[in-house]
This record gives structure tokens, sequence and C-alpha cells, in this order.
């Protein structure tokens, strides 16, 4: 459904987005995450057909975003980050508007707003001027218009962003509500936000994708974290040539202790193996525990600057 190849974009010198590419099919609710300056609104754009890459290549439903955009770009409903709305404008004015520009017929236009609105529950503001209504609504009108044209592919840029957590709620269960019968990439650099609605996650570092993950396949990677204050020169040929050990890697270090990151297929078996080769080595055992695996561990994990020593 949505296909995306070698993906890259430059500001000048800066280069926002490098060499990204992942493919994602009909029905997935996709968490794009990252810290800001990421790269995240730099793709969305790009998938949106709103700004050109500079290198690689974006197919939407098998279409070239390059040679057919306007095609490409109906199959798209697009929230922007700073969604811009008119305040001078009613609700059911935008969404005619919005409407006309998605090339929605008039005759078929006013049962499309109805539908919007009744999705985004916006009953009761349609006849609001933009510019009175609260944050929360404000999203919602920016949602109504990205459902207008009934899309298969919804690109939200960070939409609960600014909102209290009554309104979160509500645009959590207006996502999972859309993600029926549309395939959804949401940017945010909120976990929660991940996992409340997501199956999936794309996790952006320095404008590359350095993460590409089921959600449930998280929990069940296996890391075993070692504190010793060693230099990973010395630590690496040690443990990795433990027995069941398929890497080692340096987490992170504080004040002259290294956390060494230990991929291995049965913790239980080399948790031993381990305190028992650096009992031989006469090093201190600092610390010797499982990895809390959850999104947030995984995110400070890939979005910090890793040092991958050794792979078995
Ligand atoms: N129009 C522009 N001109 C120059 N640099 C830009 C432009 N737009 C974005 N950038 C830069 O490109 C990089 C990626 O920006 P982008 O907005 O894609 O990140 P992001 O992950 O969406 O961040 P945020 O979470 O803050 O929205 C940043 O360093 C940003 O400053």
């Amino acid at each position: 459904m949505i296909e995306v190849r070698e993906l890259s974009r430059s500001y000048g010198e800066l280069k926002a987005v490098q060499d990204v590419s992942f493919s994602i099919g009909h029905g997935e609710i996709v968490g794009l995450l990252g810290h800001n300056g990421a790269g995240k609104t730099t793709i969305m754009k790009m998938l949106t057909g709103y700004l050109e890459p500079s290198g690689g290549e974006i197919r939407i439903d098998g279409l070239d975003i390059a040679e057919q955009r306007r095609e490409a770009q109906r199959r798209i409903g697009y929230l922007a980050e700073n969604c811009p709305i008119y305040p001078e404008m009613t609700v059911l004015d935008y969404l005619d508007y919005q409407g006309s520009l998605h090339g929605i017929a008039p005759q078929a236009r006013r049962s499309a707003i109805r539908r919007a609105v009744e999705r985004t529950e916006l009953e009761a503001k349609a006849t609001a001027l933009i510019g009175t209504l609260s944050r929360g609504y404000r999203q919602r009108v920016g949602v109504a218009q990205a459902i207008l044209h009934e899309p298969k592919i919804l690109i939200l840029d960070e939409p609960t962003n600014g909102l209290d957590p009554a309104q979160i709620q509500h645009m959590r269960s207006l996502v999972r509500e859309l993600a029926v019968d549309a395939t959804l990439i949401i940017s945010t650099h909120i976990l929660q936000e991940v996992e409340a609605v997501c199956g999936r996650v794309l996790i952006m570092r320095g404008g590359r994708l350095a993460l590409d993950s089921q959600l449930d396949a998280i929990g069940r990677q296996q890391r075993l974290l070692v504190s010793l204050d060693r230099d990973p020169d010395e630590v690496q040929p040690i443990l990795a040539k433990l027995a069941g050990v398929s890497s080692v890697s340096v987490l992170d270090a504080d004040a002259g202790l290294r956390r060494f990151a230990l991929e291995t297929a049965d913790l239980r078996a080399t948790s031993p193996l381990v305190a028992q080769a650096v009992s031989q080595q006469g090093w201190p055992l600092y610390g010797l525990e499982p990895e809390r695996q959850d999104l947030e561990a995984l995110f400070g994990a890939v979005t910090l600057e890793q040092v991958e020593v050794a792979h078995g």
C-alpha cells in the first residue's frame, strides 16, 4: 500500500532524511517516533506529495508519487502538524472549502461533510467560527478535513499535540475508529501514544530509520545488561564468545561504569555464564539484569548514540 525506497531529503547542507525505506500494508496503524528534528514531518510531507524528495521513491497504492501525484493524493488524508485552519470561517464553510479542494463534487459534498462531522463528533460546533474553538475541537476539524474524501491512507502529524488528557482520550478513540477502514501513519514523540494505538513502530534518529518493529515483538526481545568498569575492547572478546550470546554492544556509560547489552536467545542460561566469566577475569560485577523491554527502553536505546562492538 505504501512503499518507500531509499528516501532522502536535504535542506541545503542539512540531511533531514537519509536513505529511509519501509513498506506499510493495508490496515496497519504505524507510529512514526523520534526526537524533535529527527525527520518525521519531512517524511510525512514527502508521503503526502507536499515536499519533493531529494532522492528515492514513494509509491502509494502502486502509484509513483513523483509521476502521479494528484492520483496518489486522492488516496491520502493529511493532518498537518500545525493544521492551517481559517479562524474566520465556520466549521461547515471550512469543510465545504476543503471538500472542493479534495475534488468532491458539490452534490456529494454535503453528505461527505455530514459523515465527517459525525465521525469526529463535531455536530455541536458545526456552525461555530473556527477561531472560537478549543485546541481539541480545532484538531477534530483538522481530522474531519483529512477524512472528507474517505481516503484509504491517513497521515496524522502529532494529532494529540497540545490537547488536554480528556481530548487526548477522545482523539485516541477516534484514531482507532478511523483505523477500521484505513491505513494510518501517526507521528508523535509521545511513546504512550504509540503504545495506545499502534501495531508497529518506526523510530527515526538523525534523519535515518533506526528501528522498524511490530510492537508485540518488542516485549519478546531478549537482552541482558551487564555493568562493568572495563573497556569495551577488553570485555567484548570475553562476553561475545559465551554460549548463546549473539552480540555485545555498549548501551551507555556513566561515571566510569559501562552497561553492556548482550543479545541472547536464553536469558536464564546466559546469566550464570556471564557471572562466571566476569568472576574468572577478576572484574568487579556492578550489575547483571534483564533489560526492561518496553517501548520506552527501546526508544531510549535506539535514539541514544549506541556503540555496536560485536556481532557473534
Ligand atoms: N524548511 C526547512 N528548511 C530548513 N531546515 C528544515 C526545514 N524543515 C525542517 N528542517 C530541518 O530538518 C530537520 C528535520 O525536521 P522535521 O521537522 O522533519 O523533524 P521532526 O522529527 O518532525 O521534528 P518535530 O518533532 O520537532 O516536529 C530538522 O533539523 C529541521 O530543523
